[in-house]
């Protein structure tokens, strides 16, 4: 996507040809930071730091993650290390399995000699398919809005609610749950936005507000705990949120706080649509309550905030009492009963094994 009218994807090969670059989201939204990644280690601390976020990003940093590490080491050894090293920074988004496994199915086979050329390459084809499927999720979830808009009547905003950061900084272009945005925005269909804080990281409130400044679309940033209150009172009239894993069956696996939201919107008659690209389905689960692992991350998100100070510093301050104990999960799961719909990259489905299997038959081959 544009910032101040340059394009950008949020991951990218240097000139050098083989270091890759990225935008620091953690600098965001006061400052725009690009960084090169040199090493395996580098790009592992970029995942687990959360420099990189958001499951397909994540996806395809661990990619050009294992191109660097078999730039330096491209032994059968070297390449189950760094396969270890980067499976072991986030345990929730499906996608870091899938890059790592996409990568290690393609250069497994070939002689080390051949393996970082073979590794960059597939890391690049991720890259654009990516870009690819979320423009297409936004094709597809356009038409969501567009009939809200025509329900609405002409000249009414379509009021959207999003929870986290789904957007172009969260995959490598056009985002899952803000391409959908973004095309309608395109098509010149009104909206507006309500963008939850998402609190304890506040990726809403300092990366999908950004996101949306930068790109003209009406929102308004609120406190995750409003969202219920605003469509108790008639003002949203869908929800899109993106996932870091989907199962076989629908469950959806989120940024904390959306299992909350999706609860709100069921009992106020409030369609509630998740955007995802296929390699967020984890097809080898079924139940996301049980099955899903939840990121425990470390507790200062919660007790500490980050900020701009009045005379333009970063400053960081404790809001919890010293001694207060802290616990972060970093996500949850909504059962897919209270999912309107799925809006993929091949159309929006039913969040069941059916509706999914109907988008992707060829997963009733291998049995799902
Ligand atoms: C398109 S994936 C977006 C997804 O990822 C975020 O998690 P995190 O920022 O911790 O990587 C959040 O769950 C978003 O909905």
């Amino acid at each position: 996507m544009k910032v101040d009218g340059i394009a950008y994807r949020t991951i990218w090969l240097d000139e050098d040809g083989w270091s890759v670059r990225i935008i620091d989201q953690t600098k965001l939204p006061h400052r725009f930071v690009v960084t090169r990644l040199t090493s395996l280690a580098e790009a592992a601390h970029a995942i687990r730091a959360m420099l990189v976020r958001g499951a397909p990003l994540i996806g395809a940093t661990a990619a050009y993650g294992l191109a660097l590490a078999l730039r330096a080491d491209p032994s059968d050894a070297g390449l189950e290390t760094a396969a270890a090293t980067l499976m072991a920074t986030r345990p929730t988004a499906v996608n870091l399995r899938w890059g790592i496994e996409r990568v290690r199915a393609r250069v497994q086979p070939l002689a080390p000699a051949e393996r970082a050329a073979a590794a960059y390459d597939e890391a690049a084809v991720i890259a654009d398919e990516d870009a690819a499927i979320c423009r297409s999720i936004g094709e597809h979830g356009a038409a969501l809005i567009r009939a809200a808009a025509e329900r609405k009547g002409p000249g009414e905003p379509v009021n959207i609610l999003t929870h986290c950061n789904a957007g172009w900084l969260a995959t490598v272009d056009w985002g899952t749950a803000l391409a959908p945005v973004f095309v309608a925005f395109e098509q010149g269909i009104p909206l507006h936005v309500w963008v939850d804080e998402t609190r304890p990281r506040n990726q809403g409130a300092s990366l999908t507000a950004w996101e949306l400044v930068k790109h003209g679309v009406p929102h308004t940033v609120i406190a995750d705990n409003a969202g219920g209150h605003l469509m108790q009172h008639g003002r949203v009239d869908l929800c899109i949120v993106g996932t870091d894993r989907t199962t076989a069956d629908g469950d959806v696996c989120n940024k904390i706080g959306t299992y909350l939201k999706a609860l709100a919107a069921h009992d106020n008659g409030v369609p509630f649509y998740v955007a995802l690209p296929s390699p967020t389905i984890d097809w080898r689960i079924h139940d996301g309550v049980r099955e899903i692992p939840i990121e425990e991350r470390d507790g200062r998100e919660v007790s500490e905030l980050t900020g701009l100070t009045g005379d333009g510093r970063i400053e960081t301050i404790r809001v919890t009492p010293d001694g207060s104990p802290v616990a972060n999960p970093a996500f949850d799961v909504t059962p897919a009963r209270y999912v309107t719909a799925l809006i993929t990259e091949r159309g929006v489905c039913a969040a069941s094994p059916g509706g999914l299997l109907a988008l992707f038959p060829e997963r009733a081959a291998v049995g799902v």
